[in-house]
Order: structure tokens, then C-alpha cells, then sequence
């Protein structure tokens, strides 16, 4: 299984419960899968019939769907094709009768209008399973039901002996029961997965409607189009789509929209568009719904509550189904909470009514929350979450600032107790406001004590008070066949009885936005909230490795444009940014990599080794930057603010044996610890991107370690000055012997502000030396004597762990000495020594491996100084 997992589809491990199901389902068993959106449910069919040899027959409820779903399975290998209304290859039908495909997509109209005998001739060449996809469609009680697929059990009758696999990321108790029974399932294996979708952050805002917001959000979105990150933005209403696409296009924003009044042909080009990254914004209505399989979004933005929390969980579940960390961002007005009769419009009974009116009032109360937001999200599909914070939404990163209201809170509360509780929330708000509104003075409650006492706060801000007072249980809602009323809940009796009009006990509030008044951050899209998040804690790319995924995705997608194929339907993100943080060379190093299959290695290896290798000479990046199995699990977590990114244990392990044991570059390269000898030019990578990480770093020593001189220091800035900051370019600018690790430190000190006094003293004390006193050997001897013990004191500053001779000034000069790379040591070859005084050339091969590898010279002050005399011109470390 594991091996038909990596040839298909390029993953080396499967993920949980799927090759628990692949086993139940080859056993011949009915399984009902309930997993979270982008948890792998997929592969659990697919799967299936690449092992057994025999058909999957799947059910889908889109034909978009299917067609993406077909053109990825391709791009795999695997025989894949789809009979519905938009199948124009009528040998379609006889190769799927014959068995040739191995994954066969329908939809619920086609599969229950195909003859028996097609069936029949499809069971002779073998079925081995039949999945409903998107299953929750079945029940009365899912959010999406449709009438096609509950006469999906006929199928029943017809393949008794196939196993059917119902799967959906969204079933409460009732529609599992009901998907069990529709399909007539026996003694289904039944699989709950975790709805947490840990790479998701959760954030909600509400918002005033009108053109600053708008043109807010457009500029926020711009930016996430600039850095190619695709989003959705989901509207309630066709309205609201043309309105932010014309906005989005004046700002010359390239996007697409998706709603039921467009014709299929135009919504289908716009999603094949979409998919194929050849614009990175879609506005849509919630038609653009089950059907988009793109693993790459991150961003999907609710323009306006959604009418459920189911809905809102599976439309925002289109994001990040690749694993990387992506934001789910919901715009809400009060408004939105008074649709409950639009959404009721189409509901048949009082008890769907009622589900309808349940459903808009968690997805109410999930926008108003002052806590997080995971947590109410996952307990709301009866999942338990421990912690009470999961640090990845809005509520509970952002700081909160809680004060004393309760003044205001018992007012509210005593006036919607004098009104008795048979009232929406708009009454007791319209009594403490001072309303003589025709129903408020037939009811008398113009005569309340209360009346017009909160008249000074607008109505939306004593709907926020009750918001957390809801929250709280202080409040409870009702509904009634048709309305919803308030009413005080027992904590909030508690409260009242507790206070009196001069005295009420603290009772401190969260200061959301709405209660602070701050119209001024809600005047836009507010919070800015992916910004503020900072940088994503992901796998740990350089700054260069991530200039090196940026050009990848851009090659891939030229490869796709050539194919005719979606970017992802080549190959994942996440793979692209494994192939940018190792640089494989081969084919096999290639193959490694999670997510690289046979087909891809067969059609692309090749042309991508090749990219890979110019791209990182390009950018002066090593191939082969670090062994596979080193690779970490990327965190499927979305990080919160953190000073460091963090870095791969093979990147912080080499930094802390530089940097905190003191062992040169060479020595970690060569490491005992590790599986194979890496680069030093790797662990110079490494430590420079602890350096970038924030972690401290000797440079002194590392200038010493690379040969970065003043002098080279001053060319490298100068060469800057004229063609920016790209390492090639630089490096073209520069003589030969300037290095690309001499470039990358000092980009890396400018970046950080660290000063070029840090270069050790003996490089300019070298130059001097060089320049003005040549000639003269006893001064040569003494500045190269002072040179030495003064370079010798840099580095033995830093070697403090690694002593291990006695601790007086020889031991402690021998033992440095003996570190010190020494090129050229052979006193019969002055010549080489004699350059090494001049200045910019000197240090330069101290980077290059060879060079580095003659190392441990044993000697003593006195051999030193012997050997010192030997040379006229000095000798070079
Ligand atoms: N074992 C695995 N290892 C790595 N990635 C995987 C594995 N299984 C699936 N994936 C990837 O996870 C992503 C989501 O998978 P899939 O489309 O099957 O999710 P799903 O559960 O069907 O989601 P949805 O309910 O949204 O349709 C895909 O990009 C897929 O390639």
C-alpha cells in the first residue's frame, strides 16, 4: 500500500485513518468516513483500485468537481475520467462499461439514469467500491440537502455486493444515521476524524457596508495578489459579488466571480481560471462551494455571516487544504443576523425551520465571541477541546482589555426582565433608549423605570453588551416556530439579585470594538489581522530559499501553462518548498521528496533538476542542502507572533556547534553525529540564516571563517550600491577570489545593522602591513606576530568548550593555533604566503573546503615564531 501511495501520488506516509479505510474497504466492507476538509478523504477511494486492479466508482455531486478531480488523477497516472451531462467522448462510456479506467466519477442523476446493463458489464470487469462523495447531501438534516442523491439507494439493489463508502467533512449524529440507512449500509465501519484544522486561523470583524471598506479590502487584497496567494471571497448575495468585483477590477485587481445567475459556461471558465492560477481572486456566492478542490488557497474572507455554521465551516474549509498555514477571515454587519426569514423561506416543516433558525444563530454567536473561536467551533460539531485558548484565532492572540460594566449590564438585564422575556432583543433595547414607538407605548413600557436611561449608546452597542452577555449565559435566546425571544438565564438572575440601583458587583467585559465605540478600527477591514500575525512559522526557509520557491512556483506554472494544467495538479506547494530547502540534484534525491510521484518524475524530473540547478547557482545556493530524512514535519499549526522563525533541527544544531561550541564550519560539516558528511558552504548557509533568525552570532569570527576583510566588506557594498542586492549580480561585480559566502555575510550584516568594525582588527592590520611597510622584515615579523596573537585572541575567545590542553596562555595559544585553518603551511612554498598579506585575496580560500580541510598544525609559541621567520612577507590564517 505504502509503495502504491508514493508511485501515484508522491506521499511517503499516509495520514490518519486512511489506510485503515483502504484495508476496510479492500476487505469488502461499508465504511462511513467523516473527516475534516482537507484531511485526505479522497485517497481513501482512490486508493483503493490502484491496488485491486478493479474500477472505483465515485459520486460527486459537481461536475467542476469532478473535472478538477479527473485532470489531477491524470496528471498522476492514474486512469481517471467522468460520465455526466458535460461528457461529450461517447467512448467514455464504453471504456468505463470495459473496466479501463480506474477511477470512474458520476454524478447522482447520471449514476441512478445509467441501464442496468451498463452496470452489469461494469461488474464483469470488477468494481471495487462505490463512493458517495459530499455524502451529507443525502439527509434532510445536512445543510446541503438534495433530492438526487436520496435515490441513490437503488444503486443499492443493483451493486449489492460492491462496498459503499459514504464520505463527508460535515455530519452531526442525525445525518450520519441517515447517510447509514439511505445507502443501506451493513455494518458500515464507521470513521470520525478530528474537525480541528490546525493550520486554519480563525478571525471574525464586523463591519460598517459603504466604499472605504470596500476600498480597504481591495487593498488588502492586492497584497495577497501580489504575493500570488489565492482567496476566495464568499457573499451572501449576487449583489454583493459585482460590487467587490467592480471594485476589485477599478483597482485593476485581475479576479473572477462565481454566482447561479451567471451561465454554466461562464462560471465554469471562471473556475477553470481560477484553478489554473491564472488570477488569484475569486468573489463568489456560495455556488462556488463544494466544488473547489484547490489545495492552495489562503485566504478565504466571508463577506457577511453565513446562513449556518456548517456552511461557514465547509466554505471556509476550502483553505489551506495543502496543510500550510492560511487565514479565514469573516466581515459580519448586525444586519446579517436578520436574515433568519430569508433562510427559513425555503423550509418546509417547523422542525427544518427551526434547524435553520439553530444554525444562523451559531454562526450569530460564533461572530460574536469573545473567546476562541476554534474551541466554539469544534464543540459545536461535538468535538471536546481541552484547552480553553488554541493561540491561532483572532481572540486569542489579540490582547484584551476587560472593564467594569456592570451598570450597564444590569440595565440591560432588569429592563429585558421587566418586559418579560416574550420579546425579540429590539424592544428592551428600544425601552432603554427612550423609544415611544407605538409598540412600546401599547405595551407601557414607555412607564418602565428603565425607559430611556441608555438612550445616550446606539442600539448596536447595547446589542454588543448582550452579545457577551449571551456568551455568558446571562441571556438566554429562544425560538418559537417563527421568532426568536430573550430572556434573562438563571446566571443572570443571579446577577440581579445581587444588585440594586445604586450598587451592582463588578462584572467586567471584554472591550471589543463595538463596545469601545472605536469607529475608527472598524471603519476599514480593521485589524490588518495577517499582517499583524507577522511571519508564519513554517518549515524554515531562508530569505534565499524562499526567493528560490518564488521562482519555482513561477517555473511550475509555466510547466502547467504548457500542459494545459493547474499548477497544483503538478505538484503541491508544500512539495515545491521542500524541492526549494533541499535542492535535490538526482533523480533520486528528487523522488525523495514527499508529494514527487513516478508520473511527475517521469514527465518533469528532468527539466526540473535542471531549473533547480540553475535557480540555485543563481542565488550561490548548494545542492544537496541537507539529507532527506532531515526533513521536519512541517507544523500544520499557523504560529503566532514569534521573534524567531523557527529553525530545522539540522539548522540550529549546526548553528549551536558554531556559534555555542565554538567548532569551526569544517568540523560540523564533517560532524561524527551525522549520517553523511554535508557541505561547509551548507553550514555557512545555516548559521547565516540563525543569524537572520535573530540568533547571536560571533561575526568577527564568521568574517574571520569566510575571509571577509574591510576591504572586501567595502567592494561587496560598493558592487551593491550599482546592482542591488541579488547575489549573482553582486558576485559578477566582484573579483573571482571574492566568495559567495564573503557576499552572503555581508548582506546579512547590512541587513542586521551590524558594523564592519566587527572584522577582525588582524585583516586591516594585514593591509597595513601589506601596503605601507614592505620590505621591511622585522616589522613584517612583529605586525605578523601582532596579527597573530591578536586573531589569535578572537578566535580563542570563542573556543571556550573545545580547550581541552591546560589553561595557562601557551596551552590556551597552542590548542588555538592548532584550530586555525592554515593553508599553504609547507614553508617551502613562500610564494603562496607572500600573497597572503595582500589584503583582499588573502582570506578568500579560506571558505573552500579543500582549503579548510588542512587544518591542525600542532605547535607552540616558539614553532610558531620559527616558522614565522621563515617568511618574508608573513603568513596567512
Ligand atoms: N497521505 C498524505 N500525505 C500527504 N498529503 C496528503 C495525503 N493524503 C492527502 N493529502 C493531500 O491533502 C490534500 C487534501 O486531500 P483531499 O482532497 O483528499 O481532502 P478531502 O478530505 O477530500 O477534503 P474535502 O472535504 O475538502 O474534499 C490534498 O492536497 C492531498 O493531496
Amino acid at each position: 500500500m505504502e509503495s502504491t501511495l508514493k508511485q501515484y501520488f508522491g506521499f511517503s506516509k499516509f495520514r490518519p485513518y486512511q489506510k485503515e479505510i483502504v484495508e476496510t474497504i479492500l476487505q469488502g466492507k461499508d465504511c462511513l468516513v467523516v473527516m475534516a476538509t482537507g484531511s485526505g478523504k479522497s485517497l481513501c477511494y482512490q486508493v483503493p483500485p490502484l491496488i485491486s486492479k478493479k474500477t472505483a466508482v465515485v459520486i460527486s455531486p459537481l461536475i467542476s468537481l469532478m473535472q478538477d478531480q479527473v485532470m489531477a488523477l491524470k496528471q498522476r497516472g492514474i486512469g481517471a475520467e467522468y460520465l455526466s451531462s458535460a461528457q461529450n467522448d461517447q467512448n467514455a462510456y464504453t471504456n468505463a462499461e470495459r473496466g479501463r479506467y480506474n477511477i470512474l466519477y458520476m454524478t447522482p442523476e447520471k449514476a441512478c439514469m445509467l441501464p442496468n446493463s451498463f452496470w452489469s458489464r461494469l461488474l464483469d470487469s470488477g468494481i471495487c467500491l462505490l463512493a458517495v462523495d459530499e455524502a451529507h447531501c443525502i439527509s434532510e438534516w445536512g445543510h446541503n440537502f438534495r433530492v438526487e442523491y436520496k435515490q441513490l439507494d437503488k444503486l443499492r439493489d443493483v451493486l449489492s455486493n460492491v462496498p459503499f463508502v459514504g464520505l463527508t467533512a460535515t455530519a452531526t449524529e442525525k445525518v450520519r444515521d441517515d447517510i447509514i440507512k439511505s445507502l443501506k449500509m451493513q455494518f458500515p465501519h464507521v470513521t470520525i476524524g478530528s474537525f480541528d484544522r490546525q493550520n486554519l486561523f480563525y478571525s471574525c470583524k464586523s463591519f460598517d457596508r459603504g466604499s472605504v471598506f470596500l476600498n480597504a479590502l481591495v487593498a488588502e487584497i492586492s497584497t495577497f495578489v501580489d504575493k500570488t496567494e489565492s482567496t476566495i471571497i464568499y457573499c451572501t448575495t449576487v449583489k454583493d459579488v459585482e460590487e467587490i468585483f467592480e471594485t476589485l477590477k477599478k483597482s485593476r485587481v485581475h479576479a473572477g466571480m462565481y454566482h447561479g445567475q451567471m451561465s454554466n459556461k461562464a462560471r465554469e471558465d471562471c473556475h477553470r481560471s481560477f484553478i489554473r492560477d491564472e488570477f488569484y481572486v475569486m468573489v463568489a456566492t456560495i455556488a462556488f462551494g463544494m466544488g473547489i478542490d484547490k489545495p492552495d488557497i489562503r485566504h478565504v474572507i466571508h463577506y457577511g455571516c453565513p446562513k449556518s455554521l456548517e456552511s461557514y465551516y465547509q466554505e471556509s474549509g476550502r483553505c489551506g487544504r495543502d496543510g500550510i498555514p492560511s487565514f479565514c477571515r469573516l466581515y459580519y454587519t448586525r444586519s446579517d443576523f436578520a436574515k433568519a426569514d430569508f433562510y427559513c423561506a425555503e423550509a418546509r416543516t417547523a422542525d427544518q425551520r427551526k434547524a435553520v433558525m439553530d444554525s444562523l444563530a451559531a454562526a450569530q454567536r460564533y461572530c460574536m465571541l469573545t473567546t476562541c473561536r476554534r474551541k466554539y467551533l469544534l464543540e459545536y460539531f461535538g468535538e471536546k477541546y481541552s484547552s480553553s485558548s488554541c493561540g491561532t484565532c483572532d481572540n486569542c492572540t489579540s490582547s484584551k482589555k476587560e472593564i467594569d460594566m456592570s451598570r450597564d449590564a444590569f440595565l440591560l438585564l432588569a429592563c429585558i426582565h421587566s418586559c418579560g422575556g416574550h420579546w425579540g432583543l429590539n424592544i428592551p433595547v428600544d425601552v432603554l433608549r427612550g423609544s415611544r414607538a407605538k409598540r412600546i407605548l401599547d405595551a407601557h413600557f414607555d412607564k418602565l423605570p428603565f425607559h430611556g436611561l441608555g438612550k445616550d449608546l446606539s442600539a448596536n452597542w447595547w446589542k454588543a453588551l448582550a452579545s457577551q452577555l449571551f456568551s455568558l449565559d446571562y441571556l438566554v435566546e429562544t425560538f418559537n416556530d417563527k421568532y426568536k425571544t430573550v430572556r434573562v438565564g438563571p446566571k443572570g438572575i443571579q446577577f440581579l439579585n445581587s444588585c440594586n440601583p445604586d450598587y451592582q458587583p463588578p462584572l467586567y467585559l471584554i472591550l471589543t470594538p463595538e463596545l469601545a465605540g472605536d469607529d475608527a478600527s472598524r471603519d476599514a477591514t480593521g485589524d490588518g489581522i495577517v499582517n499583524k500575525l507577522g511571519q508564519l512559522e513554517f518549515d524554515g526557509l531562508s530569505q534565499t530559499e524562499d526567493e528560490l520557491y518564488k521562482m519555482l512556483l513561477e517555473e511550475r506554472m509555466k510547466l502547467a501553462r504548457g500542459h494545459g494544467t493547474a499548477p497544483y495538479a503538478l505538484c503541491g506547494d508544500q512539495t515545491l518548498r521542500k524541492i526549494a530547502l533541499t535542492r535535490p540534484s538526482t533523480r533520486a534525491r528528487l523522488a525523495n521528496i514527499d508529494g514527487v510521484n513516478q508520473h511527475f518524475l517521469k514527465t518533469y524530473g528532468d527539466r526540473l533538476l535542471q531549473i533547480i540547478r540553475h535557480l540555485s547557482q543563481e542565488l550561490g545556493l548548494v545542492l544537496d542542502a541537507e539529507p532527506i530524512a532531515e526533513f521536519p514535519t512541517p507544523p500544520s499549526k499557523v504560529a503566532t507572533i514569534h521573534k524567531n522563525k523557527r529553525l530545522t533541527p539540522a539548522k540550529f544544531e549546526a548553528w549551536k556547534m558554531w556559534q555555542e561550541d565554538g567548532l569551526p564550519a569544517q568540523k560540523i560539516a564533517n560532524h561524527p553525529g551525522r549520517a553523511a558528511p554535508i557541505k561547509v558552504d551548507t553550514v555557512l548557509e545555516y548559521i547565516l540564516e540563525a543569524g537572520r533568525e535573530g540568533c547571536s552570532i560571533d561575526w568577527s569570527r564568521l568574517c574571520l571563517e569566510v575571509g571577509l576583510t574591510q576591504e572586501s566588506f567595502n567592494n561587496i557594498q560598493e558592487a551593491m550600491s550599482k546592482v542591488g542586492n541579488k547575489l549573482k549580480p553582486i558576485k559578477n561585480e566582484l573579483p573571482e577570489e571574492v566568495s559567495y559566502n564573503q557576499i552572503k555575510v555581508c548582506l546579512l550584516m547590512l541587513e542586521t545593522g551590524i558594523s564592519s568594525e566587527v572584522i577582525a582588527s588582524t585583516h586591516q592590520q594585514g593591509c597595513k602591513v601589506d601596503n605601507s611597510e614592505k620590505g621591511s622584515l622585522p616589522s613584517q615579523i612583529e605586525a605578523a606576530q601582532s596579527n597573530t596573537a591578536s586573531l589569535l585572541d578572537s578566535v580563542d575567545h570563542q573556543m571556550k568548550v573545545d580547550i581541552t590542553r591546560n589553561n595557562n596562555l601557551l596551552g590556551e595559544f597552542e590548542d588555538a593555533v592548532s584550530r586555525l585553518p592554515v593553508e599553504n603551511a609547507d614553508p617551502n612554498q613562500p610564494g603562496a604566503a607572500a600573497d597572503d598579506l595582500s589584503c583582499s585575496r588573502k582570506r578568500q580560500k579560506l571558505d573552500e573546503p579543500q582549503a579548510v580541510q588542512s587544518v591542525a598544525m600542532e605547535a607552540t609559541e616558539d614553532s610558531v615564531l620559527d616558522w614565522l621567520k621563515n617568511f618574508k612577507d608573513g603568513v596567512r590564517f
